[in-house]
């Protein structure tokens, strides 16, 4: 099915487009501007619609003037600081109120736009405020109507809130969470407890100064001493007038971290904490007064699964959130290698480093990329718009059903790509930018030090990719049987012809031939189907072999599951994408940018699969392998001069993307000069000068005298 973010309608017009996005200054990156194939703005109009622009133009202007966030150059701040102004940039993010319920009703990818724009700024109070609305609020707010007051404070900051599921020895493994509640009829009240300081709740965002409140995960026991399975619960854990810890909790701060030092994540241990009965929030099921437990689910299994069904929102938003660090960080690669100049073909002249081929192929392949996956992160968000819908409205069908399994199986693949493909590139980014790139007031480290938990939380990559797997090896039965199935989205349904694409091969017969996304594509359906058949057949022969379903599953991921559950995705981003890009209602001055775009994420995400398609039969020859390389290189310098132009339709404004060598301006040395000179005591001597210049050291004086 095609995805639901359709191509617009119309562009608007040039003075339309101006009056929404200003030129950028004239300077070393006009030159590139001027060889653009196509109009930046027209594209950033199309891409987004005036509306959205609106919107990111009022967010990023808001913040630029305002005090709170005003950037100091060289600023080091200590990491109590960085808390309380990111806890203050928190609090203001309230008080702009960016967005109504009527606008996020009307368009919801405005939520998510509101999502982008502030991290681009700072992850920080981005977080900050998203865990406390979005996930610790938007749990509470899919409770039942009891939560209206809750509600309520929670959306006028009278309290703050955190989301505890993961404990000091379990994170992604959720069924062996072991705090308890224990419901005693005799007060109607949930008791609390972490059985031991490993079972402490761990890496709460909010949690470590901030929060009020939690929802906490518990493994929930009625007075029969049933123990009902994974629930949550909303626990008073500070007090809302002195921020100081309620009876029986035990809350800090867990320290300094990697990166996202102004988030306070923390830890909680509670001590037989009493709660109100009303305080179980029941998404899952309830306990009656008597202490009978009731649920909607009769399976304990789909009970787990909406337990967790939160999740996917945020490995949605996730997805989102690395493709927005792709973007980061190509603008700032990009712009440098078109103004820093290295070398040249004499003496005298210099070429900027865009023009080297290496460098097209590290960063142009990322830049394709970073359009392919925000696509589909915003198809993502918009399907699971609909599921939202559809939760809220307590809708019980089948398609309702299926539409929550596969949203969860795109998701659990789609996180761990978009991240680890935002971290490879961010490394990559820095490199490009050679020593300037290491340099912090540039942002590389920052925007990958940062990018670096999107791989974990909300469940380890690794392990996510099994849920993929395991939903398309569910379609095997149906497979071998010939019985037909579809999905809601149609992400699957290509496998109804499994058993003809997995006789395909590679068509092309030239590199001219390989330059169309379709080529990629055609040759991920077979990917995708042969690794379902290894899987399936490894998966069976290591049971027949007496291996238990555990050690049978786990001894499939590595060149299986795992390989199997990347292609599926990567087909997925691809296939929307592709059509996104091919329908014949683009613009024709924006779609062969666009199809070159598909066409190279095509080629370059499938040339890591060469060693399987070589070993499955798919393709053979030498001739193949290098059809594709030489594609990739003719689509990178196809792109050369278009990249520019490119990061220019993402980039956000200047004080936003906040890096001197990634300006719009492309005065790359001036602009560094003037941050420089902005630090602290640039140009003092240090005050310990004396050290060197009186107090001279003996030297040996200290050398072993045994
Ligand atoms: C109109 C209005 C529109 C409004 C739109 C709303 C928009 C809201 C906007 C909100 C904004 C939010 C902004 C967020 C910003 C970004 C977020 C950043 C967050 C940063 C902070 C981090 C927080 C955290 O990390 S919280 C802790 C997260 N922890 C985890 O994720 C744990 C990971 N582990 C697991 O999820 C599971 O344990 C798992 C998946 C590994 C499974 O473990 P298992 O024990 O092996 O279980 P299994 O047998 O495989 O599963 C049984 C069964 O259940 C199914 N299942 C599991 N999860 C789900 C799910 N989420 N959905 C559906 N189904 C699920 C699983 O598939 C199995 O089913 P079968 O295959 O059928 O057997
Ligand atoms: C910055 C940050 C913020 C966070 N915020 C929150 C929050 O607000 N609320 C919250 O509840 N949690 C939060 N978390 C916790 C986060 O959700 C967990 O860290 C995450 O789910 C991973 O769990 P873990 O750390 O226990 O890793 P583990 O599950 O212990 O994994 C460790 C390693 O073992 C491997 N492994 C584990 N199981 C398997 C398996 N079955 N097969 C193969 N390999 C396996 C993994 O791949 C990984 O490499 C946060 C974490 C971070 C880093």
């Amino acid at each position: 099915m095609a995805p639901t973010l359709s191509v617009k309608e119309t562009t608007g017009n040039q003075s339309s487009w101006n009056t929404l996005l200003p030129d950028f200054p004239k300077g070393p990156l006009s030159k590139y501007r001027k060889k653009a194939s196509f109009n930046w703005k027209e594209m950033a109009v199309f891409l987004d619609g005036e509306d959205i622009i609106r919107l990111k133009n009022r967010i990023f202007s808001a913040l630029e003037n305002d005090p709170f966030f005003a950037r100091h150059a060289g600023e080091e701040l200590s990491r109590e600081k960085y808390q309380e102004l990111t806890f203050l940039r928190c609090k203001r993010l309230f008080e702009y109120d960016f967005l109504t319920q009527q606008e996020i009703i009307e368009n919801p990818l405005k939520i998510l736009n509101l999502v982008i724009c502030i991290g681009m700024y700072d992850w920080s109070p981005c977080l900050q405020f998203f865990l406390h609305c979005g996930v610790f609020g938007g749990t509470v707010l899919s409770a039942s109507k009891r939560f209206a007051d809750f509600v309520k404070k929670i959306y006028n900051m009278e309290i703050f809130g955190c989301f505890a599921l993961t404990e000091l020895s379990h994170g992604t493994n959720t069924k062996g969470i072991r705090t308890t509640a224990t419901f005693d009829h005799n007060t109607q009240e949930f008791i609390i407890n972490s059985p031991d300081f490993e079972a402490a709740k761990f890496w709460v965002g909010n949690m470590g100064k901030h929060a009020t409140h939690a929802v906490v995960y518990a493994q929930l026991y009625t007075p029969d001493g049933q123990c009902q399975g994974l629930h949550s619960f909303l626990v008073q854990i500070r007090d809302t007038k002195t921020l100081l810890p309620m009876p029986g909790v035990m809350v800090g701060d867990i320290g300094k971290k990697i990166g996202q030092n102004g988030l306070d994540n923390g830890f909680a241990m509670f001590h037989n904490v009493r709660i109100p009965k009303e305080n179980i929030l029941n998404i899952t099921g309830d306990v009656s007064p008597e202490g009978k437990y009731s649920s909607s689910f009769t399976d304990v299994k789909d009970r787990f699964s909406a337990a967790l069904g939160s999740l996917s929102t945020g490995r949605i938003l996730i997805t989102a959130v690395s493709a927005t660090n792709l973007k980061l960080a190509l603008s700032i690669a990009i712009r440098f290698s078109a103004t820093r100049r290295q070398f040249g073909p004499t003496d005298e002249e210099e070429i900027p480093v865009i023009e080297y081929q290496t460098q097209q192929w590290r960063l142009l392949p990322y830049l394709a990329a970073a359009y392919a996956l925000d696509y589909f992160s915003k198809s993502l968000f918009e399907n699971f718009v609909e599921f939202y819908a559809g939760l809220l409205t307590k809708q019980k069908s089948q398609r309702q059903a299926d539409l929550g399994r596969e949203i969860h199986a795109l998701s659990t693949a789609s996180k761990p790509l978009s991240s680890w493909t935002a971290q490879q590139a961010a490394q990559e980014c820095r490199e490009a930018c050679g020593g300037h790139g290491y340099l912090a007031m540039n942002r590389l480290g920052e925007i990958r030090n940062d990018n670096d938990p999107n791989c974990t939380y909300e469940g380890d990559n690794n392990v996510l990719l099994q849920q993929t797997s395991n939903y398309l090896m569910s379609w095997m039965n149906c497979i071998r049987n010939k019985v037909p199935f579809e999905s809601p989205l149609g992400t699957i349904n290509f496998l109804q012809d499994y058993h003809h694409i997995i006789g395909w091969k590679f068509k092309a017969n030239s590199v001219d031939d390989c330059m169309d996304s379709s080529v990629p594509l055609a040759a991920y359906k077979w990917l995708v189907c042969y690794l379902l058949r290894e899987s399936d057949l490894k998966l069976r022969k290591e049971k027949q072999s007496g291996h238990s379903d555990f050690e049978a599953k786990n001894n499939c991921q590595v060149y299986y599951c795992r390989s199997l559950a990347i292609a599926f995705v990567e087909q997925t981003v691809l296939q929307r994408y592709h059509d996104y890009t091919h329908d014949p209602d683009i613009p024709s001055t924006l779609q062969p940018v666009l199809k070159n775009l598909s066409a190279l994420y095509g080629l370059w995400s499938l040339s890591k699969h060469l060693a399987v398609l070589y070993q499955g039969g798919y393709v053979s020859g030498e001739q193949v392998g290098r059809f594709i390389q030489n594609a990739i290189l003719e689509l990178c310098s196809r792109l050369k001069d278009d990249a520019v132009a490119l990061v220019d339709v993402f980039a956000p404004p200047d004080f936003i993307l906040n890096s001197p060598i990634g300006k719009a301006s492309g005065e790359l040395y001036k602009n560094m000069w003037a941050e420089i000179l902005q630090g602290n005591k640039v140009l003092n001597r240090p005050s310990w000068w004396a050290e060197f210049c009186i107090n001279k050291p003996v030297t040996g004086r200290l050398s072993s005298r045994l």
